[in-house]
């Protein structure tokens, strides 16, 4: 007889997965390899940036008081006593109507307050300038600690280091950064009739493409894919596969053979393993079959064979556990609103997740499908760029309507996007 299941809500499941606990692990990299990675560590400024009060400017530096007479009429008049370039320093001391001519990025010399632009002053020679206005204290000045002050926390524990991060890094002499390791996910495909990518079509058969896909999915979540090969549907096979790959990762992802079918082994093999399952049954379209258990303080996930299925179990079960094995505080995909872009008038009990795109246009956001919206289905991921959310209910949707949609290319994420969600059209 076949096993009946009992569908959950998408929220429930979601929080069932998260309630378990994740082991974060850290690693040194050098800064060349920390683009991407997580931090492990909040970067905290060692030191005031710019460490020394500096000029923006090509220029002179001034005493700002021997300015206050100096009108267009009646100019100043000023001896030029050095010259100095960024990296370089000015030891003398600087007397009453002398400057020191001084370029972008120089320490100001002791003494002078305000910096002249080399276009606003008149040179007599080599040895000597006019300036025909008045200068206040600090004028043109780049104050010490104006960019950031020494102990301040600029990028929290579990943020994705982004090129601006490593210009920061790199300000502060971190040439090895403390990053948290990418988890190892391990890939097994099932189904009997999957091809390896390089062998040619047969009668009944397929190309194994969600492998390839789960594997991306993981590199752009920031874990590290391990596979362990596609494999016939053969419960022995399959267990032994399961236990061999279990011993060797940080969590598991399976895809394929989570129904009720009769080659669909995950069920038993979670059982035979003694494993405890979360959910069997989501209500949610596609994947509504998504499975997720634990062994031996694990994760497992039995995604659905359908690529756009398993394409939506990996982004709603998996990414959120691995981002949080980063330290990452925002692991969900980041909710905003749109405007749809079609009619959707069939309704439909479950939360559907519609693969689709964001347009601008003029100052909204616009969500349309990216292709057919069906389980099976693989075209319509290329194009995808966001997961359209239509909560389930008794009526269709309109073009035009407010909606929820979840990104699948952005890095801040999102804490919980769970909650208020543009409720069901009644
Ligand atoms: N009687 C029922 N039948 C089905 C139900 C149900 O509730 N009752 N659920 C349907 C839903 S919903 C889905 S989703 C699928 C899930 O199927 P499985 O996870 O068991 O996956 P398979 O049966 O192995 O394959 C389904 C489909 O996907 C293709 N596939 C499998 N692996 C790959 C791969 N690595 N790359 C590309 N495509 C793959 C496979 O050839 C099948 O076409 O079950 C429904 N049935
Ligand atoms: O998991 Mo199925 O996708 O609901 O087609
Ligand atoms: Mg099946």
């Amino acid at each position: 007889m076949v096993e009946k299941r009992k569908p959950i809500p998408v929220e429930e499941a979601v929080r069932k997965v998260i309630e378990n606990d994740v082991y974060p692990k850290t690693e040194k990299v050098s800064i060349e390899e920390a683009y991407g990675r997580f931090l492990a560590e909040d970067l905290v400024a060692s030191h005031d940036v710019p460490s020394f009060d500096r000029s923006p400017y090509d220029g002179f530096a001034i005493r700002s008081i021997d300015t206050k007479e100096a009108n267009s009429d009646q100019p100043v008049r000023f001896e030029v006593v050095g010259e100095i370039g960024a990296g370089s320093v000015f030891t003398g001391v600087v007397e009453p109507f002398q400057v020191v001519r001084i370029m972008t990025g120089a320490q100001i010399p002791a003494g002078c307050d305000a910096v002249v632009m080399l276009e606003l002053t008149k040179e007599i020679s080599e040895k000597e300038i006019l300036i025909k206005r008045m200068f206040k204290k600090g004028d043109n000045i780049s104050y010490q600690g104006e960019d950031t002050q020494k102990g301040s926390i600029l990028v929290n524990k579990g943020t994705q280091i982004n090129p601006g991060i490593v210009a920061l890094l790199a300000t502060f002499g971190y040439h090895e950064v403390t990053v948290t390791k990418k988890p190892i996910i391990g890939v097994i495909a099932t189904g009997s009739e999957l091809l390896n990518i390089d062998e040619p079509l047969a009668p009944g058969k397929i190309r194994n493409s969600n492998a390839y896909m789960i594997m991306a999915q993981i590199e752009r979540a920031g874990g590290q894919a391990e596979y362990f090969g596609k494999l016939d549907d053969d419960f022995d096979t399959c267990l032994s596969a399961t236990k061999e790959a279990l011993a060797q990762v940080d969590m598991l992802i399976t895809t394929g053979g989570v129904s009720v079918g009769d080659y669909d082994y995950v069920p038993a093999i979670l059982h035979e393993l003694g494993a405890t399952v979360f959910f069997n049954k989501v209500a949610m379209r596609p994947g509504s079959v998504t499975t997720v258990a634990k062994y031996d303080n694990k994760m497992i996930y039995g995604l659905s064979g359908n690529p756009s299925a398993c394409y939506v179990g990996f982004e709603l079960f998996v990414r959120p556990m691995l981002r949080r094995t980063l330290y990452n505080q925002f692991p969900h995909l980041q909710k905003v609103k749109a405007t749809l872009g079609v009619d959707f008038p069939k309704p439909n009990p479950f939360m559907r997740f519609v693969r689709a795109r964001l347009d601008y246009v003029e100052t909204q956001l616009v969500a349309s499908p990216s292709g057919v919206d069906k389980s099976g289905i693989v075209s319509s991921l290329g194009g995808a760029d966001c997961l359209l959310l239509l909560p389930g209910g008794t009526r269709g949707y309109e073009k035009g309507m407010l909606v929820d949609v979840l990104l699948l290319e952005d890095h801040q994420g999102s804490e919980w996007p769970w909650n208020n969600i543009v409720p069901s059209y009644r």
